[in-house]
């Protein structure tokens, strides 16, 4: 799915209210109570303008019978105040549940955005995904928070009124229907103007979003580099798009509006000639006409509330629109139905393995790599030649397009992704840490582990004494992405993280970060702790590393060029050697 699926075009109409009927499935309890509430609220609303007739025609027209005006006026009260704790009821019910949708909707879309897998995250902008979850869903809630309990009794209170005109004098009906009929017009006009320009406003939102994102996460590089007033400048051209888009919005609402309000006065300045006419002319009676303006009234006050909860509707529909076309996408990357457990040991093997992450563009061909159990690899070539994208096919972050990996003989595609991920880990080049202790980040390399494992994990890689040194030891409070912690410190908690998965397959992507010599000596040998007894597959950016491996693999443009020990390849001349000197060349007068 591309990101113009996302915050573009949405799916049909029919798709939305099979969703929105989905959501509210679990609450269906719910959900019937508030119709009970409706309907008990239009009926009492419908009552007021009936005892209004009774009152005239029998109250004062025909009898002057004071009792007639006393019952209908004391049950014209009780009605007002029955009909206030309907909606009352109601609007809490709806509301309520309302909010209970949006609630699990926000989980699912959560959990939806962490189940895709990475080719996903090439091609959507994580703007627009965040714009999702909050843009989005807020106007969801503005509709649910004000505007759901009106919307449902107006479209109740609507087509209720029409019946009981028609029933009411067939006749009076024609001279309404006469005047809805510049309304139906103006409002076909308005829902396709509005429809286009609600889903404009919502894509401008989303780059706004993007384009604040991006800002934030890169205010160091903006600031070091005095980018402040390019970078605010762009920032200003999207945010006027995004002004420019909320504005037609607002131009087509502010000629909508006064149409329908000036039609209600007309329809009701026309009730009362042709209605007076046929009072005249014997043909209905007073108390009729009386209650006819009432319903027109009530007709006309429905057409009003919809059409000033128009803006939202059009904008939670556009809303959920997106927000179904994002859950509606499929994760390209899922269980097979009867998945292989991978062995605890095996060899790892690429076969003829082709890659591209566009489709189209290659980046990995033919890849023919045998890497044995407990072996340590590393991989070595210029600077976007594909290392990195070779770590992340054995790491199972994409699927190779053609070919085959596997471990112990099995396709990786044939297990489990949960089986998949405790066999082989990537250690990336900056641990991601999350708010909250050493202990917590640690965790998550095995979720439910006690606090004695990780213990157990962090003396395995000799560490006891390092973590020791920080405030709080273990409990000490790592900040937001580990922001409290050193570089150094960083690496290390993910190294125990890993140790804590005890995976068959490592691969690291060695890191290139600055970290302190002291940090440093405490790194390498957690890493030569961690990495006995494991394959090990480690993506080299300094040639140290390759001088110690077991065996180094060349790639150069997405192919492997040269395999073999460090000392085999720079004795056989060929490309890697020219390398290592280049490297040695370079490496040694700073070294
Ligand atoms: N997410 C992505 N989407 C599209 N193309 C990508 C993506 N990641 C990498 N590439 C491209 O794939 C090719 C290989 O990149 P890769 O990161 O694997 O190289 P590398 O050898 O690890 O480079 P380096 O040593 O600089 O990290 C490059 O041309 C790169 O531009």
């Amino acid at each position: 799915m591309t990101a113009t699926a996302v915050a573009g075009i949405g799916p049909s109409q029919q798709r939305l209210g099979r969703a929105a009927w989905q959501m509210m499935r679990p609450y269906r309890g719910k959900v019937s109570l508030a119709m009970v509430t409706v309907v008990g609220a239009l009926a009492t609303t419908l009552a007021g303008p009936a005892l209004v007739e009774y009152l005239i025609n029998r109250g004062l027209v025909h009898h002057h019978s004071m009792r007639v005006v006393d019952i209908a006026g004391g049950t014209y009260l009780a009605v007002a105040v029955a009909s206030f704790a309907f909606t009352r009821w109601q609007t809490s019910l709806l509301s309520g549940t309302g909010e209970l949708v949006l609630n699990d909707l926000r989980k699912r879309v959560f959990a939806h955005l962490l189940s895709q897998p990475m080719a996903f995250y090439d091609s959507e902008s994580s703007g627009q995904l965040l714009s999702r979850m909050t843009a989005d869903i807020d106007t969801l809630e503005s509709l649910v928070q004000s505007g759901i309990g009106t919307f449902v009794m107006s479209v109740g209170l609507f087509f209720a009124s029409v019946v009981v005109l028609i029933v009411i004098s067939p006749l009076l009906f024609l001279a309404t229907a006469a005047c809805l009929v510049p309304i139906v017009v103006a409002s076909a006009h308005y829902r396709t103007a509005s429809t286009k320009a609600y889903r404009a406003v919502r894509l401008r939102i989303g780059e706004t979003v993007s384009s604040l994102d991006e800002g934030l996460a890169g205010v160091r590089v903006i600031q070091a580099f005095r980018q402040e007033e390019t970078v605010g400048e762009a920032f200003d051209r999207r945010n006027a798009e995004q002004l420019a888009a909320e504005l037609h919005t607002v131009r087509l609402a502010s000629v909508f509006f006064p149409k329908v309000e000036g039609t209600g006065v007309l329809a009701t300045a026309a009730i009362l000639l042709v209605g007076g006419l046929f009072v005249h002319l014997h043909l209905t009676s007073i108390g009729a006409v009386a209650a006819y303006v009432l319903y027109v009234g009530n007709l006309f006050n429905s057409i009003q509330s919809l059409s000033q909860l128009f803006d939202l509707l059009q904008s939670s529909g556009a809303a959920l629109s997106t927000v179904v076309t994002l859950l509606d996408t499929e994760p390209t990357m899922t269980d097979p139905e009867d998945p292989l457990p991978l062995p605890d040991r095996g060899p790892l093997e690429l076969a003829d393995v082709h890659f591209a992450y566009d489709g189209e563009r290659p980046v990995m061909s033919a890849v023919d790599l045998e890497i044995a159990a407990g072996e340590h690899v590393v991989l070595v070539g210029p600077t976007g030649a594909g290392k990195s994208t070779l770590a992340k096919l054995i790491g199972r972050l994409y699927d190779p397009a053609r070919g085959a990996i596997r471990f112990g003989g099995v396709d990786l595609r044939c297990s489990s992704l949960a089986g998949l991920r405790r066999r082989i880990v990537i250690v990336p080049q900056e641990g991601f840490l999350f708010r909250g202790t050493v202990l917590d980040n640690v965790r998550i390399g095995r979720p439910g582990a006690r606090e004695t494992d990780v213990r157990q994990a962090v003396e395995a890689l000799g560490l006891t004494d390092r973590f020791a040194e920080l405030p709080d030891g273990l409990l000490t409070e790592v900040g937001e992405r580990g922001s409290h912690l050193s570089a150094g410190e960083r690496q290390l908690v993910s190294l125990v993280r890993a140790a804590l998965t005890d995976p068959a397959v490592l691969v690291m992507d060695e890191a290139t970060s600055s970290v302190d010599p002291g940090t440093e000596r405490w790194v390498e040998t957690a890493l030569a702790k961690l990495t006995e007894g494991r394959t090990t597959i480690t993506v080299a950016h300094r040639l140290t590393i390759a001088q110690r491996a077991d065996r180094v693999a060349l790639i150069d443009q997405g192919q492997v060029l040269e395999v073999g020990s460090h000392d085999e390849l720079v004795a056989s001349g060929g490309a890697y050697a020219d390398l290592f000197a280049a490297w040695q060349g370079t490496a040694e007068p700073t070294g």
